[in-house]
């Protein structure tokens, strides 16, 4: 399996990678989480676009970037406009959509971008493409927050998104038994036993689900998502906890 490196940070390696969500309305909330960044122990940050009053604003958009790229640009900075159909809280034109992630893409401010897989695969080639010519590193997703999609049919997305070319496939899915659980950890095993070549990131969402986030070494998921301030998603656990149970994992794996 290939490993990514990104500003120093190595991802498919040893303990799972912790990825900090922001999601301030205000640019004033928005910059508060970030400084608040400064003394947490993690290793990638998320700006949940969607939930920045702004959204719409291109020009503002960029300008926000630059701001949370002069905080905390020393860390991979993950750029990500959910869109209402996968838990998002702004519903955007896919127009826009295409055209938010194009000017970010293109701005210098950020080394990823999350790609929506169900916005369709030419769009996402073209994305990838687009990406990796402006040093930006693509992370495919896909999410289901009513129910988990059977084992096989997980898979399948994770590989039709590798095969996409992107960088790093991501599944997030809801459970609503332990089977659930369980179906998730071992569609992402099977995946990086048998088919991955790129680091992966998989979760089962809610308290139900939340093993998920912390047991990624022993079943083959590269990065996690940790709460700072806010959580962007159920079941995400605080993130200094998330780094202690990572760290505790790792050992006994080592
Ligand atoms: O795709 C994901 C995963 C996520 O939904 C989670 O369950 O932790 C949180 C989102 O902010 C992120 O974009």
């Amino acid at each position: 399996m290939t490993k990514i490196t990104v500003k120093g940070l190595e991802i498919g390696t040893g303990a799972p990678k912790i990825i900090v969500p922001v999601v301030g309305k205000t640019e004033q909330a928005l910059l508060g989480e970030v400084e608040f960044l400064k003394n947490i122990d993690f290793d990638v940050v998320e700006w949940r676009v969607d939930h920045f009053q702004h959204v719409d604003d291109i020009e503002k958009v960029k300008q926000m970037a630059s701001k949370i790229q002069a905080i905390i640009g020393h860390k991979p900075i993950l750029f990500t406009f959910r869109t209402a159909n996968e838990g998002g809280v702004y519903p955007a034109s896919i127009e826009f959509y295409i055209n938010l992630n194009k000017a970010l893409i293109t701005s210098g401010f950020i080394d990823f971008v999350d790609i929506e897989l169900f916005t369709g695969d030419e769009y996402v080639k073209e994305m990838v493409a687009l990406a990796h010519q402006h040093d930006v590193l693509v992370i495919a997703s896909n999410h289901d927050f009513d129910k988990t999609p059977a084992k096989d049919e997980i898979v399948a997305r994770l590989r039709k998104m590798q095969d996409l070319g992107v960088d790093i496939p991501k599944i997030a899915v809801m459970p609503r038994t332990t089977e659930d659980v369980i179906s998730l950890l071992a569609a992402t095993t099977e995946m990086k036993e048998k088919y991955a070549t790129k680091p992966l990131i998989t979760m089962s969402m809610s308290g139900k689900g939340a093993i998920s986030r912390i047991a990624g070494e022993t079943f083959g998921s590269d990065l996690t998502f940790g709460a700072a301030k806010n959580a962007s998603a159920p079941g995400q656990l605080d993130v200094k906890e998330l780094r202690q149970l990572l760290n505790i994992l790792h050992r006994s794996l080592a």
